[in-house]
Order: structure tokens, then sequence, then C-alpha cells
């Protein structure tokens, strides 16, 4: 079977805009959980596909995806699907998947804080089991080269255009100093990366954020100049030497002639042209591997299986 918009219709007709309203209020109380709950379902359907593996906690029968070092100390958000949980559950109880939830909760906070919106394509259900072994293993990371990038991410089904597409991501939100030091101090990286930024002003301030040692948590703006906004401003930054983390930078570093760059060129020259690709690669995202029909379960808390 496969995902389909307006799945909830018949069984529960309020379900996605209850999902938008609290949106709307969370977002309202704090534009910056928009990114964190975007990066959720990334994180979910990059590891045994979407079906929510990643919100479940430890148990005795589960290791959570949340301690994988990916994931610890930085995913976040879990509040919010559980108060989403909770008001879906009191409307249409044991309806609603946690990993339609996510779905849904990415879309809106993308749309709320300026970007495109699109119809979700629903119908996934939960996983019985999560995979701390697969968040360590499937998940990029931000030292990747360019090729590695590609790699993961077509052992995911998705291509070049997806990767680029869906980097975008990173026009909002924040990263913790550990996840961005070697692009600062790391000479070999940024010698042989002629379009690293190495301007006075803009190391200063990543290395105010960031020294050589310390301060690991300490958060930097994905996109320095407009990283509450989902517009497409990362690619212009990437363009000049100044994004954050290595593999943002090894999208226009490493292959400089590369069908990589000219999306990149054409993103930053068409905000229309980034959002259309987002949609069509956010939705092929949501619909890896996923659980339908009588595969998994409807979880009544997305912490845990149901008993
Ligand atoms: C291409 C490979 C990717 C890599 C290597 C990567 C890596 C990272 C890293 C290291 C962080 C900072 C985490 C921290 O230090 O706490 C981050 C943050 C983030 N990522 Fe990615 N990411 C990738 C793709 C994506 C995709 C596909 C999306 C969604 C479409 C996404 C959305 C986000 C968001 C929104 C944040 C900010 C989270 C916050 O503010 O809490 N990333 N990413
Ligand atoms: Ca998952």
């Amino acid at each position: 079977e496969s995902l389909y918009p307006h799945y909830y219709r018949e069984s529960c007709p309020l379900a996605e805009e209850i999902v938008r309203q609290n949106m709307a209020s969370v977002l309202y109380r704090d534009p910056l959980m928009a990114a964190p709950l975007l990066r959720l379902h990334f994180h979910d359907c990059f590891v045994l596909g979407c079906d929510a593996s990643v919100l479940l906690d430890d148990t005795l029968d589960i290791v959570s995806e949340k301690q994988a070092t990916p994931n610890k100390n930085s995913l976040r958000g879990f509040e919010v699907i559980d108060q989403i949980k909770v008001a879906l559950e009191e409307v249409c109880p044991l309806t609603v998947s946690c990993a339609d939830i996510l779905a849904l909760v990415a879309r809106d906070a993308v749309e709320l804080r300026g970007g495109p919106g699109w119809e979700v394509e629903l119908g996934r259900r939960d996983s019985l089991e999560a995979s701390f072994s697969g968040a360590n293993q499937f998940i990029p990371a931000p030292n990747f080269t360019l090729e590695q990038l590609i790699a993961n991410f077509n052992s995911h089904g998705l291509d070049i255009q997806d990767l680029v597409a869906l980097s975008g991501g990173h026009t909002i939100g924040r990263s913790r100093c550990l996840s961005f030091r070697s692009r600062i101090y790391n000479p070999q990286t940024y010698e042989e990366q002629k379009y690293y930024d190495r301007s006075y002003v803009f190391r200063r301030t990543l290395s105010s954020i960031c020294p050589e040692s310390g301060r690991d948590n300490g958060l930097a703006p994905l996109d320095f100049k407009t990283s509450r906004r989902f517009d497409n401003q990362y690619y212009h930054n990437i363009l000049e030497g100044k994004g954050l983390l290595e593999s943002d930078g090894a999208l226009v570093s490493e292959d400089p002639d590369g069908d990589v760059v000219k999306l990149v060129w054409a993103y930053a020259l068409s905000q229309p042209l980034f959002f259309r690709d987002f949609v069509s690669s956010i939705i092929k995202m949501g619909s890896i591997n996923v659980l339908t029909g009588d595969d998994g379960e409807i979880r009544r808390n997305c912490r845990f299986i149901n008993l």
C-alpha cells in the first residue's frame, strides 16, 4: 500500500487542523522550535524508514535512537510531539500514527517559518522497534565529504537533487560547536577549500561561539543571515563559503564544476525552484520504507510501544 493525502478524512477529519493549531501556538511562543521539529522527521526517515522509531524512549526491550551520536544532546522537540499526540488521542484515539505526526509537523514547521506548503501523504504506521546502531550508521555526519553524502543519500533511494534540495533544511536552526569546530580550526580542511570564507569577521564570530577547546554545546545559526526564516539564503551562504558545517561547504567546494554546484546555483537564483524541489524531495524522503496496512501499529504514546 502507498501513502496518500487526506488519509484521515473519514477516521479523523480534524487531525491536520489539530496539528496545525498546536504548531502555530508552539512556534508563536518559540520560533526556534521549527528547526528541531523539521529535523526529527529527517532523523526518523533515515533510520528504519519513516516509522517514528526515533521517538521511542529507552525501556527493557528498546535501546533508544535518542542516545546515538547524531541525536544525543542535539535532537529536541519531543514534548511538542507528545502534546500533539495527546490532543489527537482525545479526539480520535489510536488513529493517527506518530510517524504521520512527524511528517505533518515538518510541513507545518517549514510553512509557518515562511517556506512552501504541500499536501502531506499519510497512512504511515509506527514501528515496534528502534535502531540505536542504525542511527549511528545511517544518518550523515557533518564532516562527510560530498562523495559520502551522495552515497548516504543513494542508500536511502535519494539522488543528488534530493541531497541539494534537502540540505536547504539548514536554512533554519542551529548547530552545536561540536559539529562545526573542525571547519573553523582544521587547517587541512580549509586550506584545501578555496570556497571557505576566511574573512576576519566571519571567523571571529564563529570562534567566539566555538573556541578550540571547550563550549562544545555553544550554538551558532546554520544560516548566518536568516536562520529563523525558511528561504533560499542557505545557497547564497555556501556559495560565499559561509556554510557552517563541512557538509554544507562540501556541496560547492569538492566538485566545483559538477552537477551539485549547478543545483546550488539554481536554488540560489530562484527561491520558487528551491521550494518546488524541496517539496518533492521531502515527500520522497517521507515515503522511505514506510509501514502500512497491518504492519507496525498506531502507538498510543509516541515514546512507547503499545502493551
Ligand atoms: C545532508 C546531510 C546532513 C548533515 C550532515 C546534517 C547535519 C546536521 C548537524 C551536524 C546539525 C547540528 C546538530 C547539532 O550540532 O546539534 C544539523 C542541524 C539541523 N539539520 Fe541537518 N544535516 C543534514 C541534512 C539535513 C536534512 C535533510 C534536514 C531536513 C530537511 C536537516 C535539518 C536540520 C535542521 C533543521 C537542523 C537544526 C536543528 C536545530 O536547530 O535544533 N538536515 N544537521
Ligand atoms: Ca525511523
